[in-house]
């Protein structure tokens, strides 16, 4: 078939699918907003699909489908859309949804003539591709039509257009959903089974962030009525970034899903226990040049109170405080009266076990009042009834004093006190490297806790008090590379069984110092059958000039990756600009008007640290430029220009990036510098320029 015939025959079909969903949409009625329970429940399900109509009123589908399943007559054509649809006369599917088992042929089907299957409720079902169409409608109106593989056709190398199209756009400040050109290796991530900890290394560009948020939304279609919006969470590394990626899972039809950051999640669990030390940035601790920049080593403070190690050395600490927890005496609630101490011992050791030690505590004091109680019952004499009653209670008051309050950063600050300082080699075994033990006695006088202490205190209050609402059915870990295994542990301890997607990119690990090095030390946290690790190399960001130039700074980062692989989509040359100091904030100001000529919606100006990002977005301003600067603690992305540190650029993306300053002093040839760099480059799509001033970073000659 032609271009143009199969353009006439699938506008006919919108026009056909556009009616029908408006008659659907003029069949739901009005609103109900009575007290009756019923009517309320069936007004919430006829909401939910208007609103499903109204979705697929402005995009009907975007992929069609023609396949002849084995043993049937001639090849049926499906019609993939962000939701499903059936028609109403004949309950037919009239659109599938792009989650439904049927639709993964269209993500995983290459070409070729050879049967193809997919995984049906009832088994697998073979048969052939005929066509497979790709369909770009925007607010009704049909704009392309893309034939990717046409039975008996030349198929020469379609496949990509429709793919190089959708990433040769403009980005607007929002991070966007990918149902029209999912890829096979995202796919099958998408669609891996729920209980089992899914590790994913991907590249930078390799779709990591997006396609955890589409797997949300498969899970809760294929694991309807089992898995709960509500209990799902995601962990992001910043509010910011929150924001950026916040547009997805709505245009996906899902609501309700958490999505926060780790140190805001724990916060909320420590309820107002705890304050964070208001020198906590990790801008100037971390990634600013000026002094001798602290050593990596498994002494550094976030690197060793995620370990497993420390996590073992609190754990010991808790079963040796909860097991002495109970004093040992009897309860005298008057003179000659005595409940002995293994009757209390036995309720609370033995019939009160499984709950966490705050329970138990409350418990055993209840009980104490109502064992009182029951005592005092006994007793004839009104006039000594209420003198013991008197007595009795003042000393079962006493006696409660004795079983103290559980806070976890009292408890924290205990261990710390009592322990012992110990060698190097003891690490994580007796006792705890002298630095930390200082510096954590010093930070507890002070009632701050610094963010590598959240881990250990959310894990003690979990202990002792247990989860504030239902466990999690599943866990999202976005830059996992940035988490500790003590954070991976904790919120594994949060669910019933594991079930987890950690995507992360080790060459990224720019918070080595509080991060993982290897993902072998979050894998060693499962059973070897509920784990499975993934590689997604492919990039779709940015065009192949880019990734080849960022692909050559790989190599110092340490981290024995292999280069990511271009999707084929070519754009202007990578440039390293050499400037004078003086003209360098000219230059910045032509570079930046130069790309809104060119369209460029979004422009990342990125500095190496936050003073270096200051000084520039002042003196832009100053030219009247309109730019944002992004600084840490910041909850909104507003795109336009941005002027940002290198190391809250980590998860963003830009039309246009200008690294600044790439020079010798500010990239220098050790790993973490490289990091930084690599984050710096693979933030652009079509775009990328680097300028230093003096000599040239040896990362970059
Ligand atoms: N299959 C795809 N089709 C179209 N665009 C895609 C596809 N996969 C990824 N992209 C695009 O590639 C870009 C990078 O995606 P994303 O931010 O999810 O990657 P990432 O692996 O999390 O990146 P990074 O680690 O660098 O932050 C986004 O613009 C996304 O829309």
């Amino acid at each position: 078939m032609d271009v143009q015939s199969a353009y006439r025959e699938e506008q006919s079909r919108l026009n056909e699918t556009l009616e029908e969903i408006r008659r659907q949409l003029a069949g739901i009625g009005s609103r109900y907003y009575g007290d009756d329970f019923v009517e309320q429940v069936l007004d919430t399900r006829r909401e939910e699909g208007r609103q499903r109509l109204e979705l697929l009123h402005a995009e009907p589908y975007f992929g069609r489908l023609d396949f002849q399943e084995e043993g049937k007559q001639g090849a049926a054509p499906l019609y993939i859309g962000k939701r499903g649809m059936e028609r109403t006369e004949t309950s037919e599917p009239y659109i599938v949804d792009w989650r439904a088992p049927v639709a993964s042929l269209f993500y995983t089907f290459t070409g070729g003539e050879a049967p193809v299957t997919y995984e049906a409720p009832e088994g697998e079902i073979q048969g052939e591709v005929h066509l497979k169409r790709n369909l770009s409608i925007r607010e009704q109106m049909l704009q392309r039509v893309v034939d990717s593989y046409v039975r008996g056709g030349d198929n020469l190398g379609l496949s990509d257009e429709f793919l190089l199209y959708r990433l040769g756009e403009k980005k607007d400040n929002r991070l966007r959903d990918i149902v029209s050109t999912i890829q096979a290796e995202q796919d099958r991530i998408i669609r891996a089974p729920r209980q089992m900890a899914l590790i994913i290394q991907g590249a930078a560009g390799s779709g990591k962030t997006t396609v955890a948020l589409h797997r949300l939304a498969y899970l809760l279609y294929q694991y309807q009525g089992q898995i709960r919006a509500e209990r799902m969470i995601i962990f992001a590394p910043n509010a910011m970034f929150l924001d950026y990626i916040s547009g997805v899972l709505p245009e996906l039809g899902v609501g309700n899903v958490r999505q926060t950051t780790f140190i805001d999640w724990a916060l909320e669990l420590l309820g107002d226990q705890v304050r964070l030390a208001s020198d906590e940035s990790e801008g100037r601790r971390w990634f600013s040049l000026a002094g001798v920049r602290p050593a990596i080593n498994a002494l550094t403070p976030g690197r060793f109170k995620g370990s497993i190690a420390f996590k073992l050395w609190i754990d010991r600490n808790l079963k040796h405080y909860e097991e002495n927890y109970l004093p040992n005496l009897g309860f005298e609630p008057w003179d000659g009266k005595m409940l002995p101490h293994e009757a209390i011992r036995e309720w609370f050791d033995v019939e009160y076990r499984h709950y966490p030690l705050a329970a138990r505590r409350e418990r055993l004091i209840a009980r104490l009042n109502r064992w009182l109680e029951m005592m005092l019952n006994t007793i004839a004499d009104p006039k000594v009834r209420k003198d013991r009653s008197k007595t009795g209670k003042q000393r079962l008051r006493a006696y409660a004093k004795k079983l103290p309050e559980i806070s976890a950063v009292a408890i924290y600050a205990s261990l710390f006190e009592r322990g012992k300082a110990a060698d190097a080699e003891q690490i994580g075994e007796e006792g705890i490297p002298q630095q930390i033990l200082e510096s954590t006695r010093k930070d507890m006088k002070m009632r701050v806790v610094r963010q590598e202490d959240l881990p250990p205190l959310a894990w003690i209050h979990l202990a002792f008090h247990g989860l504030d609402g239902p466990k999690f059915d599943h866990v999202v870990i976005d830059e996992a590379q940035d988490i500790s295994p003590f954070q991976a542990g904790l919120l594994k301890a949060c669910m019933n069984e594991p079930s987890f997607t950690i995507l992360g990119d080790l060459a990224q690990g720019i918070h080595a110092y509080r991060g993982i090095h290897r993902w072998e030390e979050l894998s060693a946290l499962f059973e070897p059958d509920q784990c499975a690790y993934h590689e997604l190399k492919q990039s779709y960001r940015s065009t192949l000039e880019i990734i080849e130039f960022a692909n050559k700074i790989l190599p110092y980062t340490d981290t024995s990756l292999s280069p990511a692989q271009p999707v084929f989509r070519s754009g202007e040359p990578v440039e390293v600009v050499y400037l004078q100091q003086a003209e360098r904030l000219s230059w910045i100001q032509d570079f930046l008007a130069a790309n809104r000529q060119k369209g460029m919606s979004t422009t990342a100006v990125i500095g190496r640290t936050d003073q270096d990002c200051k000084l520039v977005y002042e003196a832009l301003q100053q030219r009247g430029v309109e730019v944002s600067l992004i600084a840490e603690g910041q909850r909104a992305y507003r795109g336009g220009v941005s002027v940002v540190p290198v190391h809250l650029a980590k998860g963003l993306e830009f039309d246009a990036v200008l690294l600044l300053d790439v020079d010798r002093e500010r990239y220098t040839a050790a790993a973490q510098d490289a990091k930084l760099l690599y984050v710096g480059c693979t933030r652009a799509l079509h775009r990328l320029v680097l300028m230093y001033t003096g000599e040239e970073s040896p990362l970059i000659v």
